[in-house]
């Protein structure tokens, strides 16, 4: 098989598909890798690491998608890739598409097979390719909320660990997966109060087990949620019903009640985002302020740190990339049920239901279409 690996375009998108590693044992299995010039660059893989290695470097972004079977990226095409897409072309990357409709769009005209990082199961049930960015922007998501929260960013002048003789700042977090455990390590590890609110008394009980009761923890409900929303310093959004679109859980009254110069964080924003008052955000230009209260909504945060990043998504992206090569597209989707779920379009139909509903489209159950 031939594979792709473009250079991204999205607003500082410095991450990469695969990494030198990746293109080596490709090449070893008799693949073919095109990599675009400066593909890796960004992320620390020079192109000279993926030649020594039997990739081969190509000069324009064109030339990788018209050339290659399989497209493995990082993020959603922009607009200005969509006029690559193909029949026959197999597109592995995010996706996020129950906010894209014009993506959608294009995917389904064009009949390009389009597996979503972000819908891809494995045998624990869990979105094993989503899982290590939403660690990352977990992680992050405290760093900046509590650069944001200093003044001269607009914030409250507050430190979230205080010092002594201080109170310390209060840090709530919206959706208790990956995302928010992540957040919750760092901020407590900051010394910060934390609240963590989910629908999920089980994952309530299990994060009161890890955390040893050192953070509250509260169930989802509009009266609980305005509480916490008033009462925080850092309000960090991190709640996911899996490729739908996200449900609005904390409204644009409620933010108008939080504390002026608080910061909101809202790391769903990838799938709409979970605050009313959440938009998209670019890292060129990542934040705003609505009611005094500033908002950083970026919709690829691990950017920000694309060394730490691609490594740890091409951890867990790369043995499906394997195997994809390896057995054909088809062929590698039908072992594997969770893996199958990944697909969100396939030969111009909507086969991922969450996105169907979002976007009031037709859908049509992958496996009728496998085969
Ligand atoms: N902006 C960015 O750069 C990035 C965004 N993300 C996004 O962050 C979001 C969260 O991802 P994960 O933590 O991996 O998901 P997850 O599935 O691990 O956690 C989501 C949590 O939300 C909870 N939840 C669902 N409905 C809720 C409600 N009404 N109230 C409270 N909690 C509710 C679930 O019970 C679950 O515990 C996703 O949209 C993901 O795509 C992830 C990485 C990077
Ligand atoms: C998950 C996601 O949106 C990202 O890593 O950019």
């Amino acid at each position: 098989m031939i594979i792709g690996v473009p250079k991204e375009v999205k607003d500082h998108e410095s991450r990469v598909g695969i990494t030198p590693a990746g293109a080596k044992a490709l090449v070893e299995a008799g693949h073919k890798v095109l990599i675009e010039q400066n593909a890796g660059a960004l992320s620390s893989f020079p192109d000279d690491e993926y030649q020594a290695v039997g990739a081969e470097i190509v000069g324009a972004a064109a030339n990788v998608w018209g050339n290659a079977d399989m497209v493995v990226k990082v993020k959603e095409p922009v607009e200005q890739e969509y006029w690559h897409f193909r029949e026959g072309l197999t597109l592995f990357t995010y996706l996020h598409l129950a906010p894209l409709k014009d993506l959608t769009e294009k995917l389904l005209s064009k009949k390009v097979l389009g597996i979503a990082y972000e819908t891809v199961k494995d045998r624990a049930n869990t979105l094993p390719l989503l899982t290590p960015m939403s660690e990352v922007a977990g992680r992050l998501s405290v760093q900046v909320g509590a650069t944001y929260l200093q003044k001269e960013h607009g914030g409250r002048g507050l430190l979230l660990g205080g010092v002594p003789g201080t109170l310390h700042g209060n840090v709530t977090i919206i959706g208790g997966g990956i995302v928010g455990t992540n957040a919750a390590k760092m901020a407590l590890g900051l010394g910060a109060s934390v609240t963590i609110v989910d629908l999920s008394l089980n994952r309530l009980r299990e994060i009161d087990d890890i955390f040893n009761g050192r953070m509250k923890t509260l169930a989802s409900n509009s009266y609980n949620i305005e509480k916490a929303a008033a009462e925080a310093d850092l309000l960090i959004g991190g709640v996911l019903i899996p490729g739908a679109a996200a449900p609005k859980i904390v409204t644009a009254a409620m933010v108008s009640k939080m504390k002026k110069g608080a910061v909101i964080v809202d790391v769903a924003i990838d799938q709409g985002g979970c605050i009313e008052t959440a938009r998209p955000t670019t890292h060129s230009d990542p934040s705003y302020t609505v009611d005094g209260v500033v908002h950083y909504c970026v919709t690829n945060m691990p950017a920000a740190v694309p060394n730490t990043s691609t490594l740890a998504l091409t951890n867990a992206t790369f043995p499906y990339v394997l195997k994809l090569a390896n057995q054909g597209a088809i062929a590698a989707l039908n072992s594997d049920a969770g893996f199958a779920e990944g697909v969100n379009t396939y030969n111009g139909k909507l086969t991922y239901k969450a996105v169907a509903d979002a976007q009031g489209v037709e859908y049509t159950p992958v496996a009728s279409l496998l085969g």
